[in-house]
């Protein structure tokens, strides 16, 4: 599959603080790719350096395969970004903010470019706000806005700092839905994120930036693969180790976790001995526990000057 970001010994320095610190980012055609990190981790730093906005101090940028920032007058038409705080006419409506973007590149006839506002409008929930000035928008309806912009040109790649940024839980499902919907349509999405859950529900790679180095990357299936054990739930766990001898690997209340997978093996052990059994399905690792073992860090430690260059 081919690779939409690579980047190679990617570093950005700030004095001596180094932000990001020699990552190798691959992003592959039609994933949609999480990149996680606590507060601080270099998240924007490295969105901001792909999209040739902050220049690195070392390494490399790839973007659908033309180096960055030389090509970047080639490579960002084709893609469509959304970054921290997305800047707006306030005076100015939705539709007016989307005409002005949509005037700066080429796009045919006023009702062609019409038409492509009105269905940026859809897609992002803001067709019913009118006339109303940006300045008067939620936090919410701002991101809408800024995620609309990102969509006008139908990038082949998106590239999204945290997205789903002060809209609520029904406003996050329908991006979340959104975005899946532009990846089954042929777009690579690439989204940084702090929240572990969305991550999870959304995403098919996971990286994840601990203090400026990556230290995970893989298919989300990869990391949440099975354990090689089964999971019982049943209202009496001491049971389950008595009839299971020395199979139990641990056991809290209302449930046992069993060596071996194959559930309908356990399940027929445990229904010979008469143990009750309400649940039983293979072990997988959560992503919060994957991340948890690789990064050290927690979303809201802050180090003291100059910790990560002394590393
Ligand atoms: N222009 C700058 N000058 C100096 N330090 C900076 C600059 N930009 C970022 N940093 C520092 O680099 C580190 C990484 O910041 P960055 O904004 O990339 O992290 P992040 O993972 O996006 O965090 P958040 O989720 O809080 O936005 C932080 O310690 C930050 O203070």
């Amino acid at each position: 599959m081919s690779t939409v970001i690579g980047t190679t010994g990617l570093v950005k320095r700030y004095g001596r603080l180094r932000a990001v610190d020699g990552i190798d980012l691959d992003v592959r055609a039609g994933d949609v790719y999480g990149f996680l990190g606590a507060n601080g981790s270099g998240k924007t730093t490295t969105v901001r350096m792909l999209l040739g906005l902050v220049l690195p101090t070392e390494g490399e940028v790839q973007l659908l395969g033309e180096p960055m920032p030389t090509r970047a007058r080639r490579v960002l038409p084709r893609v469509g970004a959304l970054i921290e705080g997305p800047a707006h006419y306030g005076h100015l409506s939705a539709r007016a903010n989307l005409s002005l973007l949509d005037a700066a590149g080429p796009g045919g006839s006023r009702r062609t470019r019409t038409a492509r506002i009105d269905t940026v409008l859809e897609q992002v929930g803001l067709a019913g706000v009118g006339r109303r000035p940006v300045k008067d928008f939620s936090l919410g309806m701002r991101q809408r806005l800024g995620l609309g912009a990102a969509l006008l040109r139908r990038p082949e790649l998106l590239v999204l700092d945290e997205p789903t940024n002060g809209l609520d839980p029904q406003g996050i499902h329908e991006i979340r839905d959104l975005l899946l919907e532009l990846n089954r349509a042929g777009t690579t999405v690439f989204l940084s994120s702090h929240l572990l859950a969305e991550v999870e529900q959304l995403c098919t790679r996971v990286g994840v930036l601990d203090r400026g180095r990556l230290v995970l990357q893989d298919q989300l299936a990869t990391l949440t693969a099975p354990t090689g054990a089964t999971v019982v739930e049943t209202p009496d766990a001491d049971r389950v180790r008595a009839a299971l001898d020395g199979r139990v690997l641990r056991t809290s209340v209302g449930r046992a976790v069993v060596r071996g997978a194959d559930p309908a093996e356990v399940n027929a052990a445990l229904v010979a001995a008469g143990v009750p059994v309400t649940g039983l399905a293979l072990e997988r690792p959560t992503l919060e526990e994957v991340v948890l073992a690789a990064a050290s860090t927690s979303a809201d430690r802050v180090d003291a000057p100059g910790e990560r260059s002394r590393r």
